[in-house]
């Protein structure tokens, strides 16, 4: 299966259990593996054949920008789900990091889901 991919992308939200956590906003990395066949746009060297990884990202800062969730896991269903719908993915896997959550994890908290049938 042939994949399009975000790696790192950082967006600042409004996100978490705790008071103190809804007057902040706080840094969220999210990593996107999206399947797709990516043979047509190949074969005729045109964007709109593909999943168009700016304007998806986009979508992302977009939507986190805007939202105020508490648990990243309702984020990263609300977020999955959507993009989905919008760009036709017939599989993703997502990660959202939550890098200063805890502090002695270095490599950062956060959920992995995949949602949908992954092509063969
Ligand atoms: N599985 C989760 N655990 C925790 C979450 C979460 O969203 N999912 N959130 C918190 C707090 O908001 C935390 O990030 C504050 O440091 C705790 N655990």
């Amino acid at each position: 299966m042939d994949q399009v991919f975000i790696k790192g992308l950082a967006v600042d939200a409004v996100i978490g259990v705790y008071d103190w956590e809804r007057t902040i906003r706080q840094r969220l990395v999210f990593d996107l593996d999206m399947g797709w066949d990516i043979r047509p746009a190949a074969a005729g060297d045109a964007l709109e054949h593909t999943l168009n990884y700016a304007a998806i990202s986009e979508r992302v800062q977009g939507f986190v920008e805007q939202s105020s969730f508490m648990l990243v896991e309702t984020l990263a269903e609300q977020l999955a789900a959507l993009l989905m719908s919008e760009f036709s993915i017939p599989w993703l896997r997502l990660q959202v990091t939550k890098p200063g959550a805890v502090p002695a994890a270095s490599g950062g908290v956060g959920v992995l889901i995949e949602r949908g049938v992954r092509p063969a």
